[in-house]
């Protein structure tokens, strides 16, 4: 079966600070491939400053790559970091759910403003899409009206659901995205995540240092570090043998 998303030898450089006058290049990401199925999950792991949120970035066309590709169900949409319009189908929802929300606009008129710009829907389609994808993610309708900080934190983590979903994405990027979450709140966000899976085969990049949360939700994992990737396979082989010094010290934490 084809792959929903295929990432091809994608690599990433930072042009960074070495001394008063002068920049060096430093790798981010080097030459990273994986693919993941309709209606699975990969889990992303790493330590700190393995890459993992340059990668998210990478995926949802929040930056661009140096060279690599990355394809959706087999269309190449990034191509040696030159990007086609298809960022819509690859959305990202992030761990500061609140900081990414304009505090002064309504739910609705954020959600509104993402169909305006991505779809060619008129008010009356844009409205429904709105009440639709709201009730999808556990919300009212009503919330539509509301501002973010009226929001708590879990249902910011809705709201930040209902962004991404609203444009009918194939995949979605979860950077920590659960990882301020308190553990029962968390645990409803997941079942969330997994109910919306089987209902519409929606794919996830989730980027977390919770295992056990990779080990319940995902069907591979891809361990970085340094920006390589160090280990990369079905999550059950992973977490009983695995292979790499990084993942051995990882999964023994
Ligand atoms: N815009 C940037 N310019 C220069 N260096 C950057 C930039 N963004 C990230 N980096 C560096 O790239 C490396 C990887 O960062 P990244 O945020 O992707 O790591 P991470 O694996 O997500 O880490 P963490 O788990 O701490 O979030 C880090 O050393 C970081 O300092």
């Amino acid at each position: 079966m084809q792959p929903v998303l295929k990432v091809q030898a994608l690599s990433k450089t930072f042009n960074i600070r070495a001394g008063l006058f002068s920049r060096k290049k430093f790798a981010v990401l080097k030459n990273i491939s994986f693919c993941i199925g309709k209606g699975e999950t990969i889990a992303v792991i790493g330590e700190t400053g393995a890459g993992k949120s340059t990668l998210a970035k990478l995926l949802s066309g929040a930056d661009s790559a140096d060279c690599g590709q990355i394809l959706l169900e087999g269309n190449i949409i990034e191509d040696n970091g030159i990007r086609d319009n298809q960022c819509r189908y690859i959305r990202m929802i992030f761990q500061d759910s609140a900081a990414s929300l304009n505090p002064g606009l309504t739910i609705g008129d954020t959600l509104d403003d993402c169909l305006q710009y991505n779809t060619d829907f008129d008010k009356a389609e844009r409205t429904e899409k709105i009440s639709a994808t709201l009730s999808k993610v556990g919300l009212l309708v009503d919330h539509q009206h509301y501002y973010p900080h009226m929001f708590s934190v879990g249902q910011l983590q809705r709201v930040a659901l209902a962004r991404a979903l609203i444009l009918d994405p194939k995949v979605v990027v979860l950077d920590e995205a659960l990882s301020s979450l308190d553990p029962s709140v968390r645990a409803q966000i997941v079942n969330l995540l997994l109910k919306l899976q089987q209902e519409t085969g929606l794919t996830y990049v989730m980027i977390t240092h919770h295992l056990s949360l990779v080990r319940h939700i995902s069907d591979q994992v891809l361990v970085l570090d340094k920006g390589e990737v160090v280990e990369y396979g079905a999550t059950e082989v992973v977490f009983q043998t695995p292979q790499s010094k990084i993942t051995q010290r990882l999964l023994s934490c």
